[in-house]
């Protein structure tokens, strides 16, 4: 293993991002792309490399800026390799500065370039400074100053994958119709790498969008509301009709089709495949799996809703409340543990709505496990009955059309919400168990 694969396996083990965090990398470099210097001291480097170590093998984005002498952020330092000093790209001026050049530089990138297109929605912009974001994420976001004064926020995706990324193709699609819930994406990068068999996969690499001013995330809206036991129903109420109508302009701008046979075919696989999975990680869940499927079996012979390009992965992380916009729903990528194929096919609305109606109970289940724990159920009954009549006030009778497919859907969630937080909370794992146990207590009686 040469030296740079061998710390950037050490240093990618640690970062948020690294999405098998229970095994240890085995990362096979599979190609790297110079930018075009800006300064000879300062290289910036993008290198594609494949992780051996998980079942599926996954490649990795790694943008780095190397640097002559030790003088970046010591925070973001990955290691020192041929006399050079490697820092994470994007805590970079550099690395941003190149990555805004080709997304929206109007030429196609020639030479050692050639790996990516960029596309703009916005025009020729430039950045005058950066700076990374913090927090979990599964992406690394970076806030840019544009030289014409307005924020940008741009998004650096870690794992790539062949195929089209629905955060780009949902928000271009949305922002083409002119959408009021969600920030307007300024432009992306679609990049071409070797697969880690033969062959080249191409896909993107970045996205620019609106930075929302004064935005506060909703799930820390939420949490502080419920561990003050403020009344959050307005605003859940307003995130139910702001859904809605999320779904609407949706349904307008990108393909819908009634579901057929084969289609419920489909997505019953799915499910059952996620439960599998899930058996697997966490035995627990054998005993309860004759009751989910029950769930399963009877929301697929229910009356079959209108498929449509849906947000994907929706919770309150994803929204974002800004005072002179309301909500604002982000970050359209789908699950990450779900291939991206599945990702923008048309999917059932009522797959978000249980999304979120997991979310209220996800608050009140981790301020349950505070040191000194809040009991916040009844903030949670109230925010999800008040999101669900905001839904209603604009889609009308939808959710009680299609209960039984909401309820298997809530129940679908929580089952990926368990194998998602084996991988990356385990403490947290009661949080969805109890929830699946609640959902099948509550139907039988
Ligand atoms: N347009 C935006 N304006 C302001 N903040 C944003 C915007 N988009 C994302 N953010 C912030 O960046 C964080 C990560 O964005 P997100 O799209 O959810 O990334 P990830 O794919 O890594 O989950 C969000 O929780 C939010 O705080
Ligand atoms: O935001 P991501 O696209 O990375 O989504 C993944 O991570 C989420 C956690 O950050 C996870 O969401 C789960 O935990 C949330 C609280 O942290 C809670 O609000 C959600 O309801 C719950 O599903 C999400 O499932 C996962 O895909």
């Amino acid at each position: 293993m040469t030296e740079l694969t061998e710390l950037v396996g050490t240093w990618m083990r640690r970062q948020r991002w690294y999405s098998t965090k229970n095994v240890e990398p085995r990362l096979r470099l599979l190609a790297s792309f110079d930018a075009e210097p800006a300064d000879a001291d300062v290289r910036v480097v993008t290198h594609f490399f494949c992780d051996d170590a998980p079942r599926t093998p996954r490649v990795y984005q790694v943008p780095v800026v190397a640097r002559a002498g030790r003088d970046g952020d010591e925070a973001a330092l990955i290691g020192e390799a041929g006399g050079r000093y490697l820092y994470d790209g994007p805590t970079e001026e550099a690395y941003v500065a190149s990555l805004v050049q080709l997304m929206t530089g109007q030429e196609h990138a020639e030479g050692r370039d050639a790996h990516a297109q960029g596309h703009t929605l916005g025009g020729r912009l430039a950045v005058r400074s950066s700076r990374r974001l913090t927090g979990e994420q599964s992406n690394t976001s970076i806030v840019g100053e544009l030289e014409d004064d307005r924020l940008a926020l741009i998004k650096v995706f870690r794992v790539v994958q062949d195929g089209e990324n629905p955060d780009v193709s949902t928000l271009a699609a949305l922002t083409a119709a002119g959408s009021r819930r969600t920030p307007a994406l300024l432009g992306w990068l679609t990049g071409r790498w070797p697969t880690p068999v033969a062959g080249t996969a191409s896909g993107e690499l970045a996205l620019m969008q609106d930075f929302v001013p004064g935005a506060e995330d909703g799930w820390e809206l939420a949490v502080s509301a419920a561990e003050r036991g403020e009344d959050f129903t307005d605003r859940a109420y307003l995130l139910g009709a702001g859904t809605a109508e999320l779904h609407t302009l949706l349904a307008r701008s990108l393909p819908t089709k009634r579901a057929a046979k084969e289609d419920v075919a489909l997505a019953l696989d799915g499910m059952f495949r996620r439960l599998t999975v899930t058996t697997t990680e966490v035995p627990e869940v054998e005993e309860l799996r004759a009751g989910i499927a029950a769930v399963y079996e009877d929301a697929a012979a229910a009356p079959l809703p209108l498929l449509q390009r849906i947000h994907g992965d929706l919770h309150l992380g994803q929204v974002l409340y800004a005072p002179d916009r309301g909500w604002q729903f982000i970050d359209f990528e789908g699950e990450p543990l779900r291939p991206l194929a599945e990702r923008a096919l048309p999917d059932a609305t009522m797959r978000d709505v249980a999304g979120m109606l997991r979310s209220f109970d996800y608050v009140a289940g981790s301020l349950a496990r505070r040191e000194t724990p809040v009991d916040a159920t009844a903030w949670a009954a109230n925010a999800r009955q008040a999101y669900l009549e905001g839904y209603a006030s604009v889609a009308g009778s939808e959710v009680d059309d299609f209960r039984l497919l909401l309820d298997a859907f809530e129940l679908d969630k929580a089952v990926y919400e368990i194998a998602y937080e084996a991988r990356h909370r385990p403490s947290w794992i009661p949080i969805p168990l109890s929830a699946v146990q609640r959902l099948l207590a509550t139907r039988v009686s």
